[in-house]
Order: C-alpha cells, then structure tokens, then sequence
C-alpha cells in the first residue's frame, strides 16, 4: 500500500478575532488499505483528507505521500491521489458519460482512438456501457456518483480520497459504490457519517474539534464515535 504521512500537519484561517484553527497539528502514517474518517459536522474530516491531495495546505508541519512533500510535489502526488467529492456534479463537466471518462484520461492516453477505447472499458466496469453516449443529466444521482467514481479510477491512482461519495445516495445507490469502493485494489481514504461503511474500514479515525481524538479498530472507533453523541 501507498504511505500516507502527516508530520504535526496543522490548518488554521485568519478569523476576524485572529487565526481560527481548523485542524491542530497532527502526526499520522497511514499504510492500511482502508482508513475511514469519522467525526461530528465541521471537525475537521475533511480539511484532513483534502490535506493529502493538496486541495488544502497546512500552515504547519507537513504531508507526505510515498515520501513525496505534497505541497512541493503537488503535480506528482496528484497523479498518485484521486478525489471523489460528496455531490459529483463539482467533477462532472463533460457533456456525455464517455466525454466524462476522456477527460480524465487526456494525459494518459494520446491517442484519441484508444483513449474512447478506454473510456468506455471503464464506463462498463462501472455497469454504465449501456450510457456512455447520453448526457450526464439524464444520469440518477447514483448513476452520477458512479460516472465520477469511474473518472477518477480511470487513470489507475494509487489512492483514492473519497469525501462522504454516497451522503446524497438512497441506500441502493450506497450499496453500489460502496462496493465498488470496497472492491478497489487501492488504498482508499473514506470520510463518512455512514457507520455501516466506517465498520467496514482497516483503521478509522474519530475527529473532534480539529483534532484526532481516537485512531484504532473500526468497531471500537465507532463505539469512541457514539459515547460523544448525545441522548
Ligand atoms: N478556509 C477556511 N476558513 C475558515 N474556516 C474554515 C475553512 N475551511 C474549513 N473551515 C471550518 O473548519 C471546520 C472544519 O471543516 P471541515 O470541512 O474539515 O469539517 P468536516 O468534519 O468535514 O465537516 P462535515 O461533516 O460537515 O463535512 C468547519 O467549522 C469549517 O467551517
């Protein structure tokens, strides 16, 4: 598996009253293959995950991934870093399902021909062969979550950072990605409010107030989870 590597990597923002500190420096190696994040609205789950892609840059220490400083090494650890966000209308800009899957594939594949070819051997993958020509509006919300997943996963990254991929999926839909989540050969990065799915992962982490408050077993991270929860 990919190492991931926080070293004190902490976030704050300027606030009105001075810095806001959106995650408190925190030092994680994370080599298991599934690493669930889970944690109270606003603590900070995603601002972690976003830190491994670049999507957000710590003001403090540093992140590594397979030894590679994300903030110095941005272009590369993208390549390696894939990003699933919750609603998949923020990475759907193409106007039809292949389209889509050609676009994440542009660099990697030169040759138009064999890039169609590609993308429609991902679109079936992912059971959408039979849309690949239609618009990515007549899609379900499901359907859409899977067409971004398949976008992603087409350039083969070594990890996949999957940000609450099925909060806005009826529980067929979250069944679907959730196994194709699951069926991956790549180290996946999954923040969820879904347990069912955290109980699911190797290592999860609980997050509170901007910080890790337990890092263990799925179950007794779930159980750490709920003795914070009121009522
Ligand atoms: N750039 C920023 N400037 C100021 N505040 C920020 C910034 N980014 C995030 N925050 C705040 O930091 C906190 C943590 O945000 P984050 O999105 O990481 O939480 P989360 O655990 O993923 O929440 P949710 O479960 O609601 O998605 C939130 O209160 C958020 O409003």
């Amino acid at each position: 598996m990919p190492l991931i590597e926080l070293e004190a990597a902490g976030v704050t923002a300027p606030g009105p009253d001075g810095d806001v500190v959106i995650l408190e420096p925190t030092t994680l190696r994370l080599t298991e293959q599934r690493v669930g994040l889970i944690g109270a609205n606003g603590s900070g789950k995603s601002t972690l995950v976003r830190l491994v892609n670049g999507l957000v840059t710590p003001t403090s220490g540093r992140v590594l991934v397979d030894g590679l400083d994300v903030a110095r090494e941005g272009a590369a650890v993208r390549r390696r870093v894939g990003f699933c966000f919750t609603d998949p209308s923020a990475q759907l800009v193409m106007p039809t399902c292949v389209e889509d899957v050609e676009l994440s594939l542009r660099r990697s594949v030169r040759n138009a021909g064999e890039r169609r070819r590609q993308a429609l051997a991902v679109l079936e993958r992912f059971g959408l062969g039979e849309r690949a020509t239609l618009s990515v509006h007549s899609l379900s919300g499901g359907q859409r979550q899977l067409l971004a997943l398949a976008g992603v996963l087409a350039t083969e990254p070594a990890i996949l950072v999957a940000d609450e991929p099925t909060t806005l999926l009826d529980l067929a839909n979250t069944r679907r990605v959730a196994d194709v989540l699951f069926g991956l050969p790549q180290q996946l990065l999954l923040v969820t409010h879904d347990l069912d799915l955290a109980r699911r992962c190797d290592r999860v982490l609980v997050v509170e107030d901007a910080r890790v408050r337990f890092d263990g077993p799925a179950d007794e991270a779930v159980a750490d989870y709920l003795s914070t929860v009121p009522g």
